[in-house]
């Protein structure tokens, strides 16, 4: 059995893998002591751990502890690459992408090759555009909501709010209404791009991961969402160097 583990900079997420069938998968946080404790016991039957991962390199050697603890078997990484099987990065160094970002289009590459977008809402927003040749037009990284939120509220003297999940987008009269409607408003303004773009590029399939993605669904960004769209990448890797 395998693990998968895709540990951004809020959540990890992780799979179980029995040749290529999903056994199990859930979330945890990268500093727990055991931060796959949702797995329980079928952490016994890994043999082989794969991640990508976008955490500082203290959070990394944090994480490589705690899974020789749990689980003493190989431990490999992933990171971005140039080109896959048609995939074609727009990166010239492309060490400075975030994994996660090329694992989500390599995922988004094997099901959709009409062109897409993927819009990752996790820490920070990431957007990416590949064109039907697989052609990575580029993207785009943006604060994501909770960053937004949080730093109004540690930057600002005098906003306080409770924030909320709503989609209300018109003017508001108060602090918590100005800020939670601001939210909305701004993402759903970058709903609007993401879709126009798409057009104009004519990428057929916009698709949505992240913790927030259901945010952007809901303000608008209609669109295939697909929680697990690292780890789908990231699994596709895994395969093809190891059978090689
Ligand atoms: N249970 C949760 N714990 C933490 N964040 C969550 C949760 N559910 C939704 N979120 C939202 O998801 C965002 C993090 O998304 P995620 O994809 O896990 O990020 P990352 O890949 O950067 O770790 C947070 O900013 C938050 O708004
Ligand atoms: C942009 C990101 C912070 C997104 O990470 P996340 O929000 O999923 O934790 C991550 O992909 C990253 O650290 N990228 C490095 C810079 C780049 O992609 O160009
Ligand atoms: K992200």
């Amino acid at each position: 059995m395998k693990l998968f583990i895709d540990a951004g900079n809020t959540r990890l997420k992780w799979c179980l893998d029995d040749q290529g069938r999903t056994l199990a998968s859930g979330t945890g946080l990268l500093e727990e002591e055991n931060p796959v404790s949702s797995a329980g016991e079928l952490i016994s039957q890994v043999r082989s751990v794969a991640i990508s991962t976008v955490a500082s390199e203290e959070r990394r050697a944090h994480l490589l502890d705690s899974l020789a603890k749990l689980c003493p078997v190989p431990v490999q990484f992933y990171w971005s690459e140039q080109t896959r099987n048609g995939l074609v990065n727009a990166y010239q160094d492309v060490a400075r992408m975030g994994a996660d970002r090329w694992h989500a289009m390599y995922g988004a590459w094997l099901d959709h090759k009409q062109g897409f977008v993927v819009v990752d809402a996790g820490s920070a927003v990431t957007v990416d555009y590949v064109d039907s040749r697989g052609q990575h037009l580029g993207g785009y990284i943006l604060p994501g909501l909770q960053m937004m939120l949080r730093s109004l509220r540690t930057d600002a003297a005098r906003i306080w709010f409770d924030p909320e999940q709503g989609l209300a987008t018109d003017p508001g009269s108060s602090t918590g209404e100005c800020v939670n409607h601001g939210l909305a408003w701004l993402s759903g303004a970058m709903v609007e791009r993401v879709i126009a773009d798409a057009r104009e590029h004519s990428l057929a399939d916009v698709l949505v991961t992240g913790g927030d993605a259901n945010r952007l669904i809901g303000l608008g960004l209609s669109g295939i969402h697909r929680p697990d769209l690292v780890l789908s990448g990231l699994r596709a890797i895994h395969a093809e160097e190891t059978s090689e």
